[in-house]
C-alpha cells in the first residue's frame, strides 16, 4: 500500500516552506493554463479557418471543413472548462536505470539507476505533475501527465517498501486556477534528496488522512489524488479477461470500479465505443456515484444503470417481500416463465398485453376472466372460446386500429382467445375444432424457439390442415397443378382480414408485462407452475403480481424488471428495422491530446443518452455489490455482456440474497469460461477503528471466520448506545421509538458538518421518512436495503433486531447498516433488542 505505509514527514517545514512550496506549485499551475489557454486559440483558429474553407464550397472543400470544424469543436469544448483540482499531483523521481523515454517524455524506468543515492544522499532527476488530463507543452515536454498514463503509475504505486524511483509525492489541492495547499509524503525518508541544489521538504499529514477526513456529501468524489497501490493494481488490470474484486466495507471497490471504467477508455478509446455499462443494486447508489466519472473527464461511452432500470421501457419503484423476492430471483423462474409464455397463448385475449405498435411496449384489455365467451368472425369464420379468458371490449378497435372480433354476450367480461375455426372455401365449411386448434399449437410450440416467432409457424400448419380437411389435395393429382391451387387457397385464405384477425386472436403478439400480468391468477399460476414452486410459494408469487393491471403496467419491483427481460427473450422481440448506432466523435481521440471538459460532456449528454439507452450488449461490463444479483438477476446482466470483458466487484459479508450458491452458479454461467483474475482489498477507507471493530462483532455471527478489512484510522469516538424508552401499549412504544428516532438523528446533525443517513428496517423506511420531515436535507431515512454502498458522517441505526429478524440474510444486512459511517454510529435499540445496562443491544455484544 502506498499512504497507510508511507514513513510521513512531521510537519516540520515552517509557514514560509509552505508558502514557498503552494508558490511554486502556482508557477507550475499558471504554466499549465497559459498553454492551455494557446490550445483553446488554436482550435479557435481552425474553426475559424475551416468556416472560410466551406465558401469554396467543392465538395472535397466542404468534407474538409467539416472534419476541420468536427476536431477543433471538440477541441474548444475540452479546453473551454477549468477543473476543481485539474492538476492534483506531483512525483520526485530519481534517475531512471536506462535513461529512456516515452512518449509522454517521462523517463520510462521502474528503478533508479546505479549510483542515483550515494552516501544517503541523491539529486532529483526528474519531477511529474499529474493531472486529471495530459497536456504537453509547445516543445513537447509533459506539462501534466494524464492520471491513467503509465508514466503517473508510481504516483499510486510507489511505497516506503517500494519506492521504485520515486523520492517524495505530492497531492496538491486546488481550486479553479488557485492552489490551496500541498500535501506531501516521503517515500525514501531515510535519503537527503536535493532539487536544483535545494533540500526536498515534506509539506502536511498526508494526503490520504486529509481525503478521508472530508465531510461527505450527498455524492460520491473522486480519489484520482489518493488511490492506494491494491486500488491502483485493480484499477490498470489488463481488460481481456474477468477482473474478480472482493474487499470488506468501505475498501474502495465502487471507487476502484468507476475509476477502471475511465482508466480503460483512456487505455482504449476504439475498444470501449462498444459502452461500458456499470450496473449498480439501487437509483439511490447511481446518483450517488454518478458525478465522479465526469469529474474524471468520462462520461459519454459509460452507462451507470440501476438493476431496477436496466430494462428500457421498465422503472422499478416498488419492493417485494423478502420471501417474494426469493422466489422472483430464484433460477426456478426460467422455467416457470417458459411455461407462462407458452400458457398465456392459450388464454391470452387479442391484444390482452399485446404490443402497441408504437412503442413496442403493453396496451390491452383489462385481467383474463376465467369464464368462457363465444366469439363470432362475422362471415367467413367463427372462432368459440371454451377456456377463454379477457378479450377487448365488444366493438372496441384494437390497438392497430383494426375492428376487433365481438361478444355476443354483453353482461360478460370480454373474453377469450379463438377455439375455433370455420372458412368457406371450394363452395363448403372447412371447420377446425378446438381440439385440433389446440394440437396445432402443441406442434407450432415444439422446441424453444421464442413463441412470438412461432406465428408465422403455426399459420403455416394452420393452413396445412384446412387444404388437407378440404380433400383438394385428393381432386388434384397433378402434382403441379396442385402446387398451383394449394397457392392460390393459402393466398385467398391467408390474406383475408378475418383470417388475420382470427390469427390476432389465436396467436397475439406476446409483452413480457402481459405475461406477468397473466401470473396474477392464482389458478392458472398454480398450473403453470406444477413441480416448480410449492401452493404457498404460487400464492405469494400471484399475489405480489396483483399490483399490475391485465396489460401488466403498475409498479414493478427491481425483481420484476429481471423477469420482464426473461420474457423478452423467451418470447421473442418482434421484427423492427435495425438502427444503426450514432458515430461518437469521442471514438477517434486517443492518447495525451485528450482533454475534455465539463461543457463538453454536458454539451453532449442528450445524444449520449440515446447511445446508451439503444446498447443491449456492451463492451465491458462492471458489476457493483456483485453478491447481490440473485441468479434471474445475473442472467439479465449476462446478456448484456456476451461479448464483454467484466470487472465483478463484490462482498460476501455483505450479501442479502439468500441462496449464494445458487447465485455462483448463474453468475458463472453470466461470465462464462473467460479467464479470471482475483484481486482482495484489505483496508476499510470509511469507518474509522471504533466503528469497524463493532461490526465485526456482527460479522462474527453472520459470516463466522471472515475477516474484516482493516480501519485505515481511528476517531478516539466510541460509538453511541441509546434506548427507547418503555412505553405500555403498541402505540406508546411506536410514538417513543419516533421520538427517540428524531432525537438522535438531530443530536448527529448537531456533531458532524455533513450527512447524516438514518437506516431502519425495510418497512419502516416511510414511516421514518416523516418522522425525519423537519430536520432539513442532510439527514436522509433509508430502509436497510436501501443503504447498500453509500456512506454519510454519522449513521443511526434504529432497532438491530428489527433489520436481523427481517430476512434470512438479515444479519448480513445489518452488517451493511452498521458500515455506513465516516465519523460517528449512534445504535437504537427497542425492547425486542434486549439491550443491557450500557444500552447494548444483543446481537452487538461482544
Ligand atoms: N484511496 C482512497 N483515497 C481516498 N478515499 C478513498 C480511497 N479509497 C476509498 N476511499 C473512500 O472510502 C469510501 C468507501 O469507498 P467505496 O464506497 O468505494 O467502498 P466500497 O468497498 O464500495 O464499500 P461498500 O462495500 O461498503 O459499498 C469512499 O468515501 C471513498 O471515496
Amino acid at each position: 500500500m502506498a499512504a497507510q505505509n508511507a514513513t510521513h514527514a512531521p510537519d516540520h517545514a515552517s509557514d514560509s516552506v509552505r508558502d514557498r512550496e503552494i508558490e511554486s506549485e502556482q508557477t507550475h499551475l499558471d504554466r499549465v493554463y497559459r498553454r492551455l489557454e494557446e490550445k483553446i486559440h488554436e482550435a479557435e483558429f481552425l474553426m475559424d479557418d475551416a468556416a472560410k474553407r466551406g465558401l469554396v464550397g467543392t465538395p472535397g472543400a466542404l468534407a474538409e471543413r467539416d472534419a476541420q470544424v468536427f476536431q477543433a469543436g471538440v477541441h474548444l469544448h475540452r479546453l473551454n472548462s477549468e477543473y476543481e483540482d485539474f492538476l492534483f499531483g506531483r512525483i520526485d523521481l530519481l534517475l531512471g536505470k536506462d535513461g529512456k523515454k516515452g512518449p509522454d517524455g517521462a523517463y520510462t524506468s521502474v528503478e533508479p539507476a546505479d549510483g542515483a543515492i550515494e552516501d544517503g544522499r541523491a539529486e532529483i532527476a526528474e519531477t511529474l505533475h499529474i493531472g486529471r488530463l495530459g497536456v504537453l507543452d509547445a516543445d513537447y515536454s509533459p506539462l501534466v501527465i494524464d492520471w491513467r498514463a503509465p508514466a503517473a503509475a508510481p504516483f499510486y504505486r510507489a511505497t516506503p517498501v517500494s519506492p521504485g524511483r520515486v523520492v517524495r509525492r505530492r497531492v496538491i489541492r486546488s481550486k479553479g486556477r488557485k492552489v490551496l495547499g500541498v500535501e506531501d509524503d516521503l517515500m525514501r525518508p531515510e535519503v537527503t534528496a536535493t532539487l536544483d541544489g535545494e533540500e526536498l521538504p515534506a509539506i502536511g499529514d498526508g494526503a490520504l488522512m486529509a481525503a478521508l477526513g472530508r465531510a461527505r456529501s450527498h455524492t460520491m468524489r473522486d480519489i484520482v489524488a489518493s488511490i492506494q497501490a491494491e486500488q491502483d493494481l485493480v484499477i490498470r488490470a489488463p481488460a481481456a479477461s474477468v477482473a474478480e474484486v472482493e474487499g470488506g466495507p468501505g475498501t474502495g471497490k465502487t471507487a476502484v470500479a468507476l475509476h477502471r471504467a475511465a482508466y480503460l477508455l483512456y487505455q482504449d478509446r476504439r475498444r470501449y465505443a462498444g459502452g461500458i455499462l456499470i450496473v449498480s443494486p439501487t437509483p439511490l447508489l447511481v446518483s450517488y456515484t454518478e458525478g465522479v466519472l465526469p469529474s474524471l473527464g468520462e462520461e459519454g461511452q459509460v452507462a451507470i444503470r440501476a438493476l431496477g432500470s436496466l430494462v428500457d421501457g421498465a422503472e422499478a419503484t416498488a419492493y417485494d417481500p423478502p420471501a417474494v423476492s426469493r422466489i422472483k430471483g430464484s433460477s426456478r423462474m426460467q422455467k416457470l416463465l417458459r411455461k407462462a409464455a407458452r400458457g398465456s397463448l392459450e388464454t391470452a385475449a387479442p391484444g390482452a398485453g399485446a404490443r402497441s405498435p408504437e412503442d413496442g411496449r403493453s396496451a390491452g384489455a383489462g385481467a383474463p376472466a376465467e369464464e368462457a365467451a363465444q366469439l363470432s368472425l362475422e362471415d367467413l369464420f367463427a372462432a368459440a372460446g371454451d377456456d377463454a379468458p379477457a378479450a377487448p371490449a365488444a366493438g372496441t378497435e384494437d390497438g392497430r386500429g383494426r375492428r376487433r372480433v365481438r361478444s355476443p354476450r354483453a353482461d360478460q367480461e370480454p373474453a377469450a382467445a379463438p377455439a375455433r375455426l370455420r372458412v368457406v372455401a371450394f363452395g363448403g365449411r372447412i371447420e377446425l375444432e378446438a381440439e385440433e386448434l389446440r394440437g396445432i399449437r402443441h406442434v407450432a410450440l415444439g422446441g424453444t424457439a421464442p413463441v412470438n416467432l412461432l406465428r408465422p409457424r403455426a399459420r403455416r400448419l394452420i393452413l396445412d390442415a384446412l387444404w388437407t380437411k378440404s380433400g383438394a389435395a385428393r381432386r388434384y393429382t397433378d402434382p403441379e397443378l396442385a402446387a398451383e391451387v394449394r397457392q392460390g387457397f393459402d393466398e385467398d385464405i391467408g390474406t383475408e382480414p378475418d383470417f388475420q384477425e382470427f390469427l390476432d386472436a389465436w396467436w397475439p403478439e406476446l409483452t413480457p408485462r402481459g405475461v406477468l400480468a397473466a401470473m396474477a391468477d392464482e389458478r392458472r399460476l398454480g398450473r403453470w407452475a406444477r413441480r416448480v414452486l410449492n401452493p404457498r410459494e404460487v400464492r405469494q408469487l400471484a399475489r405480489s403480481l396483483r399490483r399490475l393491471d391485465g396489460a401488466g403496467q403498475g409498479p414493478l419491483s427491481v425483481h420484476d424488471v429481471a423477469l420482464l427481460d426473461e420474457l423478452e427473450l423467451i418470447l421473442g422481440a418482434p421484427m423492427r428495422p435495425a438502427r444503426q448506432r450514432e458515430a461518437d466523435p469521442l471514438d477517434h481521440l486517443t492518447g495525451l491530446e485528450e482533454l475534455s471538459t465539463f461543457a463538453d460532456r454536458t454539451a453532449g449528454r442528450g445524444r449520449r443518452e440515446r447511445l446508451a439507452e439503444e446498447r443491449t450488449d456492451y463492451a465491458h461490463v462492471i458489476v457493483d455489490e456483485a453478491q447481490d444479483l440473485t441468479p434471474m438477476q445475473w442472467r439479465m446482466v449476462g446478456r448484456r455482456g456476451r461479448h464483454a470483458t467484466w470487472t465483478v466487484v463484490g462482498d460476501p459479508a455483505q450479501s442479502s440474497w439468500s441462496d449464494p450458491d445458487e447465485a455462483a452458479l448463474a453468475r458463472d454461467e453470466a461470465l462464462g469460461t473467460r479467464p479470471r483474475r482475483r484481486f482482495t482489498l484489505t483496508v476499510n477507507y470509511r469507518n474509522p477503528a471504533e466503528i469497524a471493530e463493532l461490526a465485526a462483532r456482527v460479522l462474527a455471527l453472520a459470516m463466522p471466520g471472515m475477516e474484516s478489512p482493516r480501519a485505515v484510522r481511528a476517531t478516539g469516538l466510541e460509538p453511541r448506545f441509546a434506548v427507547v424508552a418503555d412505553a405500555g401499549g403498541r402505540a406508546a412504544a411506536e410514538a417513543e421509538l419516533a421520538r427517540a428516532t428524531v432525537e438522535e438523528a438531530g443530536r448527529l446533525l448537531g456533531e458532524v458538518d455533513g450527512t447524516v443517513g438514518v437506516v431502519v428496517a425495510m418497512n419502516r423506511r416511510e414511516q421514518a421518512r416523516d418522522w425525519l420531515a423537519g430536520l432539513g436535507d442532510r439527514v436522509v431515512a433509508l430502509g436497510s436495503l436501501e443503504a447498500k454502498g453509500l456512506e454519510y458522517d454519522a449513521t443511526l441505526v434504529v432497532s438491530p433486531a428489527e433489520i436481523a429478524d427481517e430476512s434470512p440474510a438479515g444479519l448480513r444486512v445489518l452488517y451493511v447498516a452498521l458500515t455506513r459511517a465516516t465519523q460517528q454510529l449512534t445504535v437504537l435499540s427497542a425492547g425486542r433488542d434486549e439491550p443491557d445496562a450500557q444500552g447494548v443491544p444483543d446481537l452487538l455484544r461482544d
